[in-house]
């Protein structure tokens, strides 16, 4: 039950989330300044959110890799700690790839988040031509948060595509990819030395 007055309380849909069996919203026990049970919440958040879907190689590769990886390159090769940065490198696909809406985002995760995700999130009900002219036009408005997420995320999709062909991607499609993430780089650049170089790296390999 919600206390008197407090928010009331967020109980995942049990016949679509796979559960570990307690409500999504509780929060720690515990202060917790270093901000790690943020980070934590949102991996669980989006495994279960991610939890039916596949890459598009031909191994079928959980989803889940991908926002994993996006958080792991941010700390590995980027030196980001910063634990809004991190929850929301877990959940940037979340809204755009599965039911989960911004509102319970934010609900979850606070406004900061939000605000990283939203800006991650691309709208699925316009044209694909339109969605990728407009990642390009709004990258330099982006806020520097969302800046770092999205090089992680293009950096890591770069070196996905380097690796293995999507199912149904021919050549020129690659190619297509490789000039369309220079264009947008090109809007998110002066955020992140390393991870700016590395992008560059795999771009000159690949065009
Ligand atoms: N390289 C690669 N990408 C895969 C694979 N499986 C799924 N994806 C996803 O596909 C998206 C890129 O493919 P597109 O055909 O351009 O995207 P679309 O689905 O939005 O039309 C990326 O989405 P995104 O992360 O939202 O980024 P964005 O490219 O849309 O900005 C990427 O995460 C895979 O095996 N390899
Ligand atoms: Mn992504």
């Amino acid at each position: 039950m919600a206390e008197k007055g407090g928010p009331p309380p967020y109980y995942p849909d049990l016949s679509t989330e796979q559960t570990h069996g307690g409500p999504v919203s509780k929060p720690p026990p515990y202060s917790d300044p270093s901000g790690i049970s943020l980070i934590v919440k949102a991996a669980d958040f989006a495994a279960r959110r991610h939890r039916s879907q596949k890459r598009k190689d031909h191994r079928g590769t959980p989803y889940i890799n991908h926002p994993a990886g996006v958080a792991y390159i941010l700390t590995s090769e980027g030196r980001v700690t910063d634990p809004v940065t991190l929850a929301a490198a877990y959940l940037h696909d979340t809204v755009e790839d599965t039911k989960t809406t911004i509102e319970e985002i934010e609900h979850e995760f606070g406004p900061e988040v939000r605000k990283i995700v939203e800006e991650c999130t691309d709208d699925k009900k316009l044209h694909r031509d339109v969605r990728k002219a407009l990642q390009i036009e709004r990258a330099p408005g982006n806020c520097a948060q969302t800046k770092l997420v999205k090089l992680a995320d293009k950096l890591y999709n770069l070196r996905d595509l380097e690796r293995a062909t999507p199912v149904g991607w021919d050549k020129r499609r690659v190619k297509e990819y490789f000039k369309w993430s220079k264009e947008v780089i090109a809007g998110l650049k002066g955020t992140n030395e390393e991870l700016e170089i590395a992008l560059d790296d795999v771009i000159n390999r690949n065009l």
